[in-house]
């Protein structure tokens, strides 16, 4: 079974009296376990999409199932559980809690959203800091990391709570090279290993090299699908 399937959703945003047509007609279905990257030029319509497969945002029409849950009958409060509970979100600015260590922040969705005892938060947390290189850095806080650090940071904190599914909104957008391609063959690698799906917005030629799917948005419209 599809993890998410989206039928015909559109999304019009009001400004004033004027229309923006951000989505039309979006139609998709992605697999369990994939690595699936939306691209397309600036304005295109990609951070659009993720917030709706994100549930953080609700569609002017059609319909959108995530993991079985018609997600378009929940109301906010079932929205932010299901959001907890089912995925986990990356950001390009990477959206850390600046007086939290690294260890901290890492376990804050255990502690917000699925209360797990404090022994288990630990061995957790520290396996998945080591997953990403970061268990030496667990004392410090954000402004004493770098770029890299805090967006591995951000990929273990999105996976503490073991989510099916990834969103990942330009993920490397504010790294060098270098530290993008580390980031891009974490994530790949704990796809693999744990079968968890990725859905990433990007400009980046460096993560669409990697992907399984690559839908391409152009004014709203997804215009092309390829499984290279
Ligand atoms: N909250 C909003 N209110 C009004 N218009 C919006 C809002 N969010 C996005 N838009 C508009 O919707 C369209 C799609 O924007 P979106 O941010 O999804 O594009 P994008 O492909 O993610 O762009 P970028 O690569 O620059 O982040 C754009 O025309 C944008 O100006």
């Amino acid at each position: 079974m599809s993890l998410i399937t989206a039928q015909n959703m559109h999304k019009t945003y009001q400004m004033g009296e004027v229309q923006i047509q951000a989505l039309q007609n979006a139609s998709f279905s992605i697999e369990p376990g994939k690595f699936v990257s939306f691209i397309g030029p600036s304005g295109s319509g990609k951070t659009t999409l993720l917030n709706l497969i994100g549930c953080l945002d609700q569609p002017t029409q059609g319909q959108l199932t995530v993991d079985g849950q018609n997600v378009l009958t929940l109301n906010t409060t079932q929205r932010a559980r299901f959001r907890g509970e089912h995925l986990g979100f990356i950001f390009q600015d990477f959206n850390l809690i600046p007086v939290l260590t690294v260890y901290e922040n890492a376990e804050y969705p255990l502690i917000m959203v699925k209360r797990v005892p404090q022994p288990q938060r630990r061995e957790k947390v520290l396996a998945l800091l080591e997953a990403v290189g970061m268990l030496d850095q667990r004392a410090k806080f954000p402004s004493q990391i770098s770029g890299g650090q805090k967006q591995r940071l951000a990929v273990a904190r999105a996976l503490t709570t073991d989510p099916k599914l990834v969103l990942a909104d330009e993920p490397t957008a504010n790294l060098d090279h270098a530290s993008a391609y580390k980031v891009i063959d974490l994530m790949q690698t704990l796809s693999h290993e744990r079968g968890m799906t990725f859905v990433f917005s990007t400009h980046d030629l460096k993560i669409v090299d990697h992907a399984d799917v690559i839908y391409t948005l152009e004014d709203g419209k997804i215009v092309d699908q390829k499984t290279p």
